[in-house]
């Protein structure tokens, strides 16, 4: 079958028109959720899916089994397994693919961009290796296209099924955020708008380390004590790293940061959380990842979070026991007597 998105013609509007036609690149829960708002917000919308059978579940059956199951989808939602048909004609690109993923997606994508269209940023990450935010990654690979950074605590299956969200659009241009503000926004799916795009990603990136290690101490049943101190001193350690990176203390304690590590880090629904829950009962980190399709960005970003604070001179104690412990340098007990053997201090160095 021959899954067609067409857009309309390509064109620069000129910046404070509407967007009306948008494309989603990535069929996970995120990216699927995403469309679903968007389209109910009244935008024309395309999404992208590696898988040519999740795009053409969303675009017959209006469903994504695999990645989304459960939530009846806007029969609107077109979607293709080519990148060139899903970004023809878009006026913005919401990029929801995994951060690791992100460099060879934009790649593969670059020679399709549809001239003067913005990107958003929608993954939670570090990328490994190069310690970079996804707004460096995106630069790298089109360091002409406008960005911005759409970040919150959104747990995708609720805001697919159109329950109350608000999350934070921040982009440097002011105009765009608004514009982007305006093409998402609904009754029930509520964008704020901010000029601080790497105080919005180093939130969304550091929370889900930080969810891993609250699902440890959960799984142990260490109890509320030592996940209160967890979420407190993890802010901490996302407020330390954010400040080194430029980003803005008010960022990191609003929806973006502290607002996201409080669902993540206390919710069974997240990925990060369940997967340091089990860790914490004793299963291993290898059972837990071989053959999921699912991410759990904690676990690549770990190390990259934790490279980055080395390179920046910043103590992420937290952050440095997860990435022991998914690296097989301590165990569940090794990676705990790390956090607890460490001298007492005052609390605002
Ligand atoms: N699921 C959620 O509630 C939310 C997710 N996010 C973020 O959105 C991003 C995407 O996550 P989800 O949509 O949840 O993914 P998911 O876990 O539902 O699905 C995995 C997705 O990754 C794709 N994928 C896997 N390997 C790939 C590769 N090498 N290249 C390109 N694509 C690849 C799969 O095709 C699939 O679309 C992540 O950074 C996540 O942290 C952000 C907010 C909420
Ligand atoms: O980013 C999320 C909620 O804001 C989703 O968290 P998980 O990836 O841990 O499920």
């Amino acid at each position: 079958m021959v899954l067609e998105c067409r857009g309309g013609m390509r064109h620069n509007r000129p910046m404070s028109e509407p967007l009306s036609t948008l494309a989603v690149i990535g069929g996970g829960a995120w990216g699927t959720a995403l469309a679903q708002t968007a389209s109910r917000a009244g935008r024309s919308v395309c999404l992208w899916a590696r898988e040519p059978e999740v795009a053409e579940a969303i675009t017959t059956r209006h469903e994504n089994p695999d990645f989304l199951p459960g939530v009846p989808l806007e029969p609107a939602i077109r979607a293709t397994s080519d990148l060139a048909q899903a970004l023809e004609g878009a006026e913005a690109v919401l990029v929801v693919c995994p951060a690791q993923a992100l460099r060879p997606v934009l790649a593969a994508a670059a020679p399709h961009w549809p001239s003067g269209a913005p990107m958003v940023l929608c993954a939670k990450g570090v990328e490994l290796g190069s310690g970079l935010l996804m707004t460096e990654v995106a630069h790298e690979v089109l360091p002409t296209v406008a960005q911005a950074v759409l970040s919150g605590p959104t747990f995708a299956k609720e805001v697919a099924l159109g329950r109350p969200t608000a999350v934070t659009i921040a982009a440097a241009d002011p105009a765009l955020a608004e514009r982007l503000v305006s093409a998402l926004g609904t009754r029930t799916f509520r964008p704020y708008a901010a000029n601080d795009p790497v105080g919005a990603e180093v939130g969304g990136a550091v929370k889900n380390v930080l969810a891993i290690a609250c699902g440890v101490v959960e799984g142990l049943g260490l109890g509320d004590n030592a996940r209160a101190a967890l979420l407190t001193r993890g802010l901490a350690e996302i407020i330390r790293l954010g400040r080194a990176l430029g980003a803005r203390p008010e960022t990191l304690s609003g929806l973006s940061g502290l607002g996201d590590l409080i669902l993540t880090a206390t919710s069974a629904q997240s990925r990060n959380f369940s997967l340091g829950f089990a860790l914490g009962e004793g299963q291993s980190l290898e059972s837990l990842l071989s053959g999921r399709r699912t991410v759990a960005e904690g676990v690549p970003s770990a190390k990259a979070v934790v490279a980055l604070a080395e390179r920046h001179g910043i103590e992420m104690p937290i952050c440095a026991a997860i990435n022991n412990l998914l690296a097989g340098a301590h165990d569940v007990a090794g990676a705990m007597e790390a956090l607890l053997s460490r001298p007492l201090r005052a609390e605002t160095d």
